[in-house]
């Protein structure tokens, strides 16, 4: 039944996924939705509103993170990670990109470990911290970040910032219109670079991704004349 939906909506967005693909996507469905009876991982009881909602809205923001993602493997941090949403998808699809998920729960990540061996998922890691001390722990080292309902957008920045490489990016996933949260962000330290309307088939729903990027003041440079 997974399969039809799937296959409709994912025809639609063009992504062009093997039957790898998508038979590891359903079965990262079929263990959230197992789990969700458990432990209630997510708010979303409905299989289909599950398909449609998660996998079709954490998958649609790949085109435009290929479009900016310039390095060939790139590694990317989801804060909050939550049920693995949206790094696992994007991890299923990109093979070539290593995920860091950072959640604090450990149910949470009790269940991305699970996900990642059932699927053998390498290119992912789970880190069961806070963002916070993830920072302190790898500073500087990711080309992206990304998030889906962690936190508002200035928050989000804040937290993101002390993990990005100089020439980072930041993917802000957004139900609607983000202009009252972009107004409150600090023009001098943060330029947006984008901000894209996602399409989700079937689905009546209002999606956005806003690509940013820390404005970096170095010191000036102090020449040494004699
Ligand atoms: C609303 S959930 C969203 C989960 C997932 N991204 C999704 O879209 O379904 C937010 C998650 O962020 C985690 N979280 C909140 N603050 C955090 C922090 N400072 N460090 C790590 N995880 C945090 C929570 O434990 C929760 O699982």
């Amino acid at each position: 039944m997974t399969e039809d939906l799937l296959e409709l909506g994912i025809t639609e967005l063009g992504l062009n996924l093997s039957e790898n693909n998508i038979a590891d996507l359903e079965l990262f469905l079929q263990e959230m939705s197992r789990w969700n009876r458990v432990h209630n991982l997510t708010a979303i009881e409905n299989e289909q509103d599950s398909v449609r909602l998660h996998l079709i809205d954490s998958i649609a923001v790949l085109p435009v993170m290929r479009r900016f993602l310039q390095t060939s493997h790139p590694k990317i941090a989801d804060l909050g990670s939550g049920g693995g949403l949206p790094a696992i998808p994007i991890a299923i699809i990109q093979l070539d990109w290593q995920l860091s998920l950072i959640e604090a729960i450990r149910k949470k990540t009790a269940f991305l470990q699970h996900v990642r061996g059932k699927l053998k998922l390498k290119n992912i890691d789970v880190l069961s911290e806070r963002v916070e001390n993830i920072a302190l722990q790898q500073s500087g080292q990711f080309d992206a970040v990304i998030s889906r309902a962690f936190t508002n957008l200035s928050r989000f920045l804040e937290l993101s910032l002390p993990l990005l490489k100089p020439n980072g990016l930041v993917f802000a996933m957004k139900s609607k219109r983000a202009d009252e949260e972009m107004s409150a962000v600090c023009k001098d330290n943060w330029q947006l670079l984008a901000d894209e309307a996602l399409f989700i088939p079937n689905l009546p729903v209002e999606r956005r991704l806003l690509v940013l990027s820390p404005v970096r003041k170095f010191p000036p440079i102090v020449s040494s004349s004699t």
